[in-house]
């Protein structure tokens, strides 16, 4: 028999449906026997003439015209497929406004394989007769993907195709996602009243990876390991009945790579970045909004959070005794009225913890929050006990190993003569990876000069580590000395206080002599 294509049997259905139609005009002028007769076989004559399932799937949906996600994701499942299948494309801009995406155009057929069953996806759209103006989207122009496949592979289709469908598509459209830097401005409003504090954003487009960060390999993969096994957690936390969240805290020197960390670490999961700078909100009224508002997969920053406000709780503390105080006095209306502490309310620390604690509970989406601080012994043990803060990670002077990453970066060197002299320096003086790679930046473009140019950063650096490595010998020379004088005039004092105290027990038994005996001597 010879082989029909698509459109053959599409052309083939055409007929039928119109043979269908005709009949369903002029059946009064048959017997009812006829009829019911006619109707039944037609039916089987069309099935099996025609033995193919067409699925639309719309890209508005419902009463209120919802964008369909089936549309979305089958859309970049398509546009996947369709750069190399189809015969006429349409070019759309995406991603950071550089890069063209390429979809199947109207009416165009694909063909798409999967089990060994084959299937054909068209774009469609129909416009509307009427020139009406509409305000809800998809109403002037009705856009969507009709599926077509044999009626012999349902159950592969409904079953399990079109979930790789839309799993694929999915997973192209969160790679294809131009990622968020968002931050808190909180300028100044009308007539300089600071106006609340809301997100805005830019694009996030910070280059580090966990490739090109320095720090201890088995460090890096439990870090990335721990990330991935939180993403994947969804079913894991509704188990356990917790909030998909989870708390990094990040302590170290300035510039050990704090920030680079949190850039990697949204590259690497794919996650937008919230930037909270604390000091701009208002209350923990605006803070919980703030909050709220972020989206699902992200990672919110507070930076340097020992600065960023009073959280060792002493404002709070001082805030209860103020309270306290006017209870006793018996004020007769609440110490500190609602309105009284909305005005005057900033961000708290136990403000701060309510929300890491509970807010996302109800957004169920996942969310990771970093806090970075230079000074951990500053921070209050309650907002980084583990549960809070889960993960302690430690970003730690520039040691050989994490010197080995920034010369493959910054010099595209794995190894180097000079490597064993800046090895053994490294670990006898504390430099950060941001004063290592300074000093790694090549001064010319000039690829003759190149080796000679490793050289000498190398050269450099190994003279900044000897100077550093001095300078810290002659502070600690200096702070033993400081520390020894401190410690001799202790002494000193503790000696002279000693001999007061002697002096005044020795007069306190001569006066008792004197009193007893009515002698003196
Ligand atoms: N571990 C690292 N790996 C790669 N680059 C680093 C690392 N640490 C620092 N750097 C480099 O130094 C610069 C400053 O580092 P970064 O801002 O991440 O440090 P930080 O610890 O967050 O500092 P601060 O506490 O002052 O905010 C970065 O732009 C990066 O180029």
């Amino acid at each position: 028999m010879m082989m029909m294509k698509g459109e053959q049997w599409s052309n083939l259905g055409s007929t039928m449906a119109a043979i269908m139609f005709a009949y369903a005009m002029f059946r009064q002028y048959f017997p009812p026997q006829l009829q019911d007769y006619i109707f039944r076989y037609g039916k089987k004559l069309s099935n099996f003439m025609y033995p193919y399932v067409h699925v639309t799937f719309d890209e508005f949906i419902g009463e209120r015209m919802k964008k369909s996600e089936a549309f979305s994701a089958i859309q970049n499942y398509l546009s996947d497929k369709s750069s190399s299948n189809a015969k006429r494309l349409k070019a759309d801009v995406v991603k950071d406004s550089q890069s063209l995406v390429l979809s199947m155009d109207y009416n165009e057929e694909i063909t798409d394989e999967f089990n060994g069953v084959k299937l054909w996806w068209s774009a469609n759209r129909t416009t509307p007769k009427t020139q009406q103006f509409s305000f809800y989207p998809g109403a002037d122009e009705k856009r969507f993907y009709t599926l077509k496949f044999h009626k012999r592979d349902r159950q592969v289709i409904t079953g399990i195709y079109l979930s790789h469908v839309l799993k694929q598509g999915k997973a192209i459209a969160a790679d294809n996602r131009q990622r968020k830097l968002y931050s808190n401005g909180g300028g100044q409003g009308w007539l300089g009243h600071r106006s609340s504090s809301t997100w805005t954003h830019v694009a996030f487009e910070h280059p580090a990876t966990f490739d090109t960060l320095a720090m201890d390999e088995k460090k890096k993969r439990e870090i990335k390991k721990d990330l991935v096994k939180f993403s994947n957690g969804k079913a894991y936390y509704a188990k356990i009945g917790k909030a998909w969240k989870r708390g990094y805290l990040l302590y170290g020197p300035p510039g050990t790579g704090k920030s680079t960390m949190v850039a990697a670490m949204a590259n690497f999961l794919n996650y937008d970045v919230y930037d909270l700078e604390l000091t701009t909100v208002k209350n923990n009224v605006e803070l919980r909004r703030l909050l709220i508002e972020t989206s699902n997969k992200s990672i919110i920053v507070i930076e340097d959070i020992d600065c960023s406000l009073d959280l060792t709780g002493q404002r709070e503390e001082k805030k209860k005794k103020k309270k306290d105080d006017k209870n006793e006095e018996g004020d007769p209306i609440s110490a500190m009225s609602k309105n009284e502490e909305r005005k005057e309310s900033e961000v708290t620390l136990s403000g701060l913890l309510n929300f890491i604690d509970g807010i996302w509970s109800a957004c169920g989406g996942e969310r990771i929050i970093v806090f970075t601080t230079n000074h951990v012994e500053k921070l209050d043990p309650a907002l980084i006990r583990r549960g809070r803060m889960d993960k302690h990670i430690e970003m730690s002077y520039c040691r050989f190993e994490a010197f080995k990453v920034l010369a493959k970066n910054y010099l595209d060197i794995d190894s180097h003569p000079l490597f064993g002299e800046i090895g053994n320096l490294l670990e006898e003086t504390d430099m950060t990876p941001a004063d290592v790679a300074e000093n790694l930046m090549l001064k010319s473009d000039d690829d003759d000069d190149e080796e000679e140019e490793v050289e000498t950063c190398l050269k450099n650096l190994i003279e900044a580590l000897k100077t550093a490595k001095e300078e810290a010998s002659k502070k600690a020379e200096e702070d033993a000395r400081l520390k020894a004088e401190k410690e001799q005039k202790e002494k000193e004092a503790a000696e002279k206080e000693q001999s007061v105290k002697e002096d005044v027990t020795q007069d306190a038994v001569s006066a008792k002599e004197v009193k007893d005996n009515g002698v003196i001597h």
